[in-house]
């Protein structure tokens, strides 16, 4: 199994991957200009690369729940320099973490590599840019919006209905153009799920796993941790690798964190079991 990348290049998914997540909304940065901000976003990428990420995920628009939407201009003066920059010092993956067709279009043609959308491609124009661009993409499941999403969680078989509106997307995907073997299936966990649907989810990720697609599984430090350990963001390194050590054993190609050191050492544990030494 791997993915096929621009400029003839691929990534081989045979083995459970770490994706590095890079911020650059404002609230991730201490304050400083434009240039300390990518100075810095090149630092982090450097040492995440170094601790073992193979993809760094690049966003510009925060979807914590209750964020505000973020403008065009906005989103793309945020992503645009830190994906040429990084594009120029290193070879590693570039994912753009969007749901905007011209963000998706600019970040590809100034080096990303894959393309990582929460909204799974719904937003005007998306799939088929994201079909024009042939970049490997990746659908996530939200329910609702990020304002609303976390107010009413509501289903009558979350495994079962998310499973089937990522199955039902890939299809729509494969219908604009896009190969299956270049489309990546994600649960969205804390997307529009209360805590018993997190977990229920992630019980379940062989199930997406046997979907035959690529699975990403996003859990880090996020609140399925922080409610069950009752534990602040900055205490949620352990129930963030336990997270990520179940998901690479159940499958799970692609894992995206924060903590990306101690993350690849928990998950080469979890492949050599699955998968052997
Ligand atoms: C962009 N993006 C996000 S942002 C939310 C987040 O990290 N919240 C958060 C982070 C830290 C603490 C609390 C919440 N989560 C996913 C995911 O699970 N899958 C994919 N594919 N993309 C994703």
């Amino acid at each position: 199994m791997r993915l096929v990348l621009p400029r003839q290049r691929e990534l081989d998914l045979s083995r459970p991957q770490v994706m590095g997540i890079l911020n650059v909304t404002p609230d991730s940065f201490s304050d400083g200009g434009k240039h300390q901000q990518l100075e810095q976003a090149v630092a982090a990428a450097a040492q995440m690369l170094q601790d073992g990420a193979t993809i760094l995920d690049i966003g510009g628009e925060s979807t914590r729940p209750g964020a505000a939407e973020v403008g065009l201009e906005q989103e793309l003066e945020r992503v645009l320099p830190v994906i040429s920059a990084l594009r120029s010092r290193f070879d590693c993956v570039i994912s753009i973490d969007t749901s905007k067709a011209a963000v998706m279009s600019a970040a590809v043609q100034a080096g990303a590599d894959i393309i990582n959308d929460v909204r799974a491609l719904q937003e005007d124009g998306a799939l088929a840019t994201a079909a024009a661009l042939q970049v490997p993409v990746c659908l996530m499941h939200m329910q609702g919006a990020p304002r609303t999403m976390q107010q009413a969680p509501d289903y009558q078989d979350v495994v079962q209905q998310v499973l089937a509106f990522l199955l039902q997307r890939a299809l729509d995907c494969q219908q604009a153009g896009i190969a299956a073997t270049q489309i990546i299936l994600d649960p969205g966990f804390g997307f529009g799920k209360n805590l018993t649907h997190n977990y229920q989810l992630l019980a379940a990720m062989d199930k997406f796993v046997q979907s035959g697609y690529p699975v990403l599984a996003g859990m880090s430090r996020k609140s399925m941790i922080g409610q069950l350990l009752d534990v602040p963001v900055t205490e949620r390194l352990a129930g963030s690798l336990a997270c990520a050590t179940l998901a690479a054993y159940a499958g799970a190609q692609i894992i995206r964190v924060h903590d990306v050191k101690e993350t690849v050492q928990a998950v080469r544990v979890a492949a050599a079991a699955r998968y052997g030494v």
